[in-house]
C-alpha cells in the first residue's frame, strides 16, 4: 500500500483516469453552486485533485527522471507535496470559503 502510494504510477490507470473525469465534473458544479450547497462537491474536490495530480505527476517522473537516487527524491518530494495539498483545501473547505468559491474570486473586483 505504502509503496503504491510513492510510486503512484503503479496504479492502475482506470483509476486515474476517474480522477481526472472527477476533477472535470466537480469543479463546475462546485463554481455554478452557492454556499453550503457548494460544499460537497468541494469536499470532494479537494481530495479528487491531489489524488489525480500525485498519479499524473508520478507518470511524469517516472518518464523522466530515471537515475534510481532522483528518482526516489522526486517521489519523496511528490508524496510531500500531496500531503500538504490534501491538508490544506481540506483547511480552505472546513475553516475557510471553500475550493470553488475561491477559484470564483479570481474573477471578482477587489473592493
Ligand atoms: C480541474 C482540474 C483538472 C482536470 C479537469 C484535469 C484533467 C486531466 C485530464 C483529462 C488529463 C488527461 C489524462 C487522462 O486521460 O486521464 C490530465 C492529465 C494530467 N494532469 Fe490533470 N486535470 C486537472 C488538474 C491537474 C492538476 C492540478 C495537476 C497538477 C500538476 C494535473 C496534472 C496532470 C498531468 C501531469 C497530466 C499528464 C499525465 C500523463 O503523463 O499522462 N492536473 N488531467
Amino acid at each position: 500500500m505504502a509503496s503504491k502510494l510513492i510510486n503512484a504510477d503503479l496504479i492502475p490507470a482506470s483509476f486515474y483516469h476517474k480522477t481526472s473525469i472527477a476533477a472535470g465534473v466537480l469543479l463546475p458544479l462546485g463554481v455554478f453552486t452557492e454556499g453550503s450547497l457548494s460544499l460537497p462537491f468541494d469536499l470532494l474536490l479537494g481530495v479528487a485533485l491531489p489524488v489525480h495530480s500525485h498519479i499524473a505527476c508520478n507518470y511524469v517522473i517516472a518518464d523522466y527522471i530515471k537515475p534510481p537516487a532522483l528518482n526516489g527524491a522526486a517521489r519523496a518530494g511528490m508524496m510531500a507535496v500531496t500531503a500538504v495539498t490534501l491538508a490544506g483545501l481540506l483547511k480552505l473547505n472546513l475553516t475557510g470559503p471553500g475550493l470553488s468559491a475561491s477559484v470564483k474570486q479570481l474573477w471578482k473586483k477587489s473592493e
